[in-house]
């Protein structure tokens, strides 16, 4: 294969280059006049992926690709058999090496090819068993093992699922949307693969995240399977592990910047709302530069949010304001808690901003508000604390680094450590979103003793658990699954054109308001997953309601704005319940087209 450029492999006839791949690849002997006849086939697109006697997955040319209509249904990167069997042969060996070697993970890796396999033979089933068990599998389908399967992608791909747009893609997205077979498609969560998890650039392979978001959205939100669409941009890597694997499955370039990047992203947003006007679109671990740029590019015309940016900012807020209960306060004492931050990404970054808003608004929503609610946040990042005195300041979290004029006072410098932080600011609150393991170390958590507070609160967000700080408790993580799926079907449902911020805080609020007394003063913040389709129904109808309020409903279906607006709070519920999908087999009739 190695003789074959990849140049050459575009140019050549499928035919051409099929005879030139099995010369290459096979003693003489086994390419017969037979193995070269061509194959007439009565199907195309996505069918001839479906059957074993034509598929041949990633091995398709790019003019069979074209030819076939299935361009954008594979990874970018056309391999040839030989690697196709590398591939395979890699991922058999690595069974018996873990049976061998005893990775915990293998049971987990173990359980997500199962329920992978009922995914692709029978989609009800799959749902129906995931939702009855959601405790027991949200966490393979979805964080943490999602993580561990991105990582291992290239050995685990199988059937493709979802689209793949790459830079190779210019100027053609607008058709190859159309080689997906569903003719109407509600919900997409894209990502390019930059920061999957705490895991960093794992390009391609982050398709996985996004097929775990679409899990839940069905599983939760009660969005309908066959309206779900999971998409990888691909514009390269910067990984030097993946560019240099012979197995990887994507480009093997490194990451598009600057105005080339946006142009591919643009053209994807252009050509995904051509075809589904109504489509909405979740933006997932895009690293921070483009999450909060491309977020504040798009969220004023298109309908998309950005689940690491705003969804996890509403699970933050709840979260926090459930603390403040939790200490026996009323909710209106938030703007009074300190809170320490470590991490200033799209999460951490998002969550500030989010978090002081809310305080501001409890404030009065001026001037002086704002800057009270700022001076409440002290944030941390890989090079410690942020302060007015940091050299080449990331714009995004310019807004909080600590002023010149408060720190001599608190005993604090520029890149002060967690410890030392925690030590003189004496938090409410610590809120890990980092990605790095071990950062609230027993160091930090005995600082927290001396916290002001009667009940300081660890919220350990980063993920995976693995490598994150989530030793503490995994099971009650706040995690943005709490919110996303919710927020997605409350905007389908409302009809709303775009997002607003409104739509995200009664999002927020309404999850915040779901704990019962009794259970927040217990220190429970945040309820169990097995609750997620009912807590997701009711954020989902706060978000109606809130989209009404804003005038941003325009109806969904039968139900137009005028009539969205009538209903009250239950009947919203009700409405949105009705809505929801449940995994039944329906009844099914046959006709000629
Ligand atoms: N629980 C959730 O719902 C949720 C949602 C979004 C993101 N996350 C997790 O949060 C983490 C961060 O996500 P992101 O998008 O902000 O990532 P990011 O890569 O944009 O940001 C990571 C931040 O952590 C900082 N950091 C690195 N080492 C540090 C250290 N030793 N001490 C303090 N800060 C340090 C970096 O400087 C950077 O600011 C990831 O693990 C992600 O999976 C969790
Ligand atoms: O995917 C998750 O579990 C949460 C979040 O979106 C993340 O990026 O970590
Ligand atoms: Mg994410």
């Amino acid at each position: 294969m190695a003789s074959i450029s990849r140049n050459l492999r575009r140019s050549l006839t499928p035919d051409r280059l099929r005879l030139l791949l099995l010369l290459s690849q096979h003693p003489r002997e086994y390419v017969t006049a037979e193995c070269h006849r061509p194959v007439v086939l009565h199907k195309r697109g996505p069918d001839i992926l479906h059957d074993p006697w034509f598929n041949r997955g990633t091995a398709f040319s790019m003019t069979e690709r074209d030819r076939l209509g299935i361009r954008g249904l594979l990874p970018p990167n056309v391999v040839s058999s030989q690697q196709q069997i590398d591939r395979f042969m890699l991922d058999l060996k690595r069974l018996q090496k873990y049976a061998r070697d005893g990775p915990s993970d293998t049971l987990a890796l173990a359980k997500w090819r199962i329920l992978n396999r009922l995914h692709d033979r029978n989609e009800t089933m799959y749902y129906k068993v995931l939702i009855n068990n959601i405790e027991e599998y949200a966490p393979i389908v979805y964080t943490p093992t999602v993580g561990l399967v991105c990582q291992n992608y290239s050995g685990l791909f199988r059937r493709p699922r979802g689209m793949y747009f790459s830079s190779e893609d210019r100027g053609e997205m607008m058709s190859m949307v159309y080689n997906w077979p569903a003719d109407q498609v509600d919900m997409i969560v894209v990502t390019d693969g930059s920061r999957i998890l705490g895991l960093g650039d794992l390009g391609v392979q982050g398709i996985g995240i996004a097929i775990g978001k679409l899990d839940l959205y069905v599983a939760a939100a009660g969005i309908n399977p066959q309206r779900v669409l999971p998409v990888m941009i691909d514009v390269g890597t910067n990984n030097e592990k993946l560019l240099k694997d012979p197995l990887y499955l994507g480009l093997q370039e490194h990451r598009l910047e600057g105005d080339e990047y946006v142009s591919v992203i643009d053209e994807f947003m252009e050509a995904v709302f051509t075809r589904w006007p109504n489509v909405i679109v979740q933006f997932e671990d895009f690293q921070s530069k483009w999450a909060f740029r491309l977020l504040q590019r798009y969220r004023k015309t298109y309908r998309m949010f950005n689940d690491d940016v705003q969804g996890t900012a509403g699970v933050a807020i709840a979260g926090l304001l459930g603390a403040v209960r939790a200490q026996g306060r009323p909710m209106i004492d938030f703007p009074k808690q300190r809170i320490v931050v470590a991490g200033a990404g799209s999460a951490g970054i998002g969550v500030v901003n989010a978090a002081s808003r809310t305080m501001a608004r409890m404030l009065g929503n001026n001037e002086v508000a704002f800057e009270s609610a700022r001076s409440q946040f002290w944030i941390v990042d890989a090079h410690g604390l942020i302060t007015e005195d940091r050299a080449d300041i990331d714009p995004d979290a310019r807004p909080f680094a600590r002023r010149k004029g408060e720190l001599g006072h608190q005993g604090l410098s520029e890149g002060a450590s967690l410890v030392e932080v925690v030590k003189k600011v004496k938090p409410d609150v610590i809120l890990g979103l980092s990605a790095v393991g071990g950062l609230f170390s027993k160091e930090v958590l005995e600082a927290l003793k001396d916290s002001s507070s009667s009940r300081p609160a660890i919220f350990a967000m980063s993920n995976p658990t693995k490598n994150g700080d989530g030793k503490i408790g995994h099971s009650n993580q706040g995690n943005n699954m709490y919110l996303f799926p919710g927020i997605g079907l409350g905007t389908l449902l409302s009809g709303a054109r775009v997002i607003s911020d409104g739509m995200l805080q009664a999002a927020a609020e309404r999850l915040a308001s779901y704990m019962k007394e009794e259970e927040v003063l217990q220190g429970i913040i945040y309820p169990p997953i097995s609750r997620i389709r009912d807590i997701t129904k009711e954020v989902a109808a706060a978000v109606v309601r809130e989209a009404v309020a804003e005038d941003l409903a325009e109806g969904y279906r039968e139900m137009d704005a005028r009539e969205l607006a009538r209903l009250n709070e239950e009947e919203t519920i009700e409405y949105v319940k009705t809505n929801m999908w449940s995994p039944v087999y329906p009844t099914i009739i046959y006709r000629k087209d």
